[in-house]
């Protein structure tokens, strides 16, 4: 009763489009959920995301869950998970991912998942590293082990958002440092993140812990940029 009188103060509306949410509806409304630009998982190779990819590194597999567009409900949705403290809503959209990847054929291809880690300055201003809360929602469909620890964000930067792929590049040299490898040892890492836009990021990370002994890495980024 009390709930019902503070959803008519206080309406529940959907985290990509803004409208009202039904009584049986949580977080997302029912037409979002089956409309938003979902690409599917292990496309084909070449495509438009491993062009961002190829011949920078050996990896295995890139995939965003959904297509990001400017202005697009999937933007406002990475907006609420980023910057508004919504960490329930990405552990949510990690759940529904994992179950996704569940349904391919992929046991036994990815052994750890490792959100991309954050400066300990930018963990401090936002309180909670987004990509952590989408790991834990895979890891929880997935039953993946997280790996944390051993692998730190030691520069902090300013936001990539007005830089092309070159200068991403270049603001993302030496930023992430590996100081106990002994978790990845030999294993296949599937990197994940909130946003893939160059892709700079995932590889600059990709290349590190390859470097420091993981035998493959794989890319998952819960929304891309085409
Ligand atoms: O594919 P890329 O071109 O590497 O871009 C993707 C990265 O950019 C964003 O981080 P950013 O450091 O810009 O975070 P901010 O906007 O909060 O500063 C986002 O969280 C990804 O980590
Ligand atoms: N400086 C950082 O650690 C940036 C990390 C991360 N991409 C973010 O959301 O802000």
């Amino acid at each position: 009763m009390f709930k019902r009188i503070l959803q008519l103060l206080y309406p529940e509306v959907c985290f990509a489009c803004s409208n009202t949410l039904l009584d049986s509806e949580g977080l997302l409304c029912t037409r979002c959920r089956l409309e938003l630009p979902r690409p599917g998982l292990f496309l084909p190779r070449p495509n438009w995301l491993s062009l961002k990819f190829d011949g920078w590194l050996e990896y295995q597999d890139v995939h965003c869950f959904f297509l990001f567009s400017k202005g697009g409900r999937v933007q406002h949705l990475m907006h609420q998970i980023k910057y508004k403290g919504a960490q329930d809503l990405g552990r949510f959209l990690g759940i529904w991912c994992g179950a996704e990847l569940n349904k391919y054929n992929w046991p036994d291809e990815y052994e750890l998942i490792l959100p991309i880690p954050m400066h300990q300055q930018r963990i401090q201003e936002r309180g909670y590293n987004q990509a952590i809360c989408i790991a834990e929602g895979i890891a929880l469909s997935t039953h993946l082990p997280i790996l944390s620890g051993g692998i730190e964000r030691i520069k902090n930067s300013q936001t990539l958002i007005h830089q092309n792929r070159q200068e991403r590049f270049h603001v993302l040299e030496d930023v992430y440092q590996v100081s106990d490898s002994s978790s990845f040892l030999g294993k296949h890492v599937l990197i994940v993140d909130d946003t893939l836009t160059t892709g700079a990021t995932m590889l600059t990370l990709g290349q590190k812990i390859k470097a420091a002994g993981a035998r493959q890495v794989s890319f998952l980024a819960l929304a891309a940029l085409q």
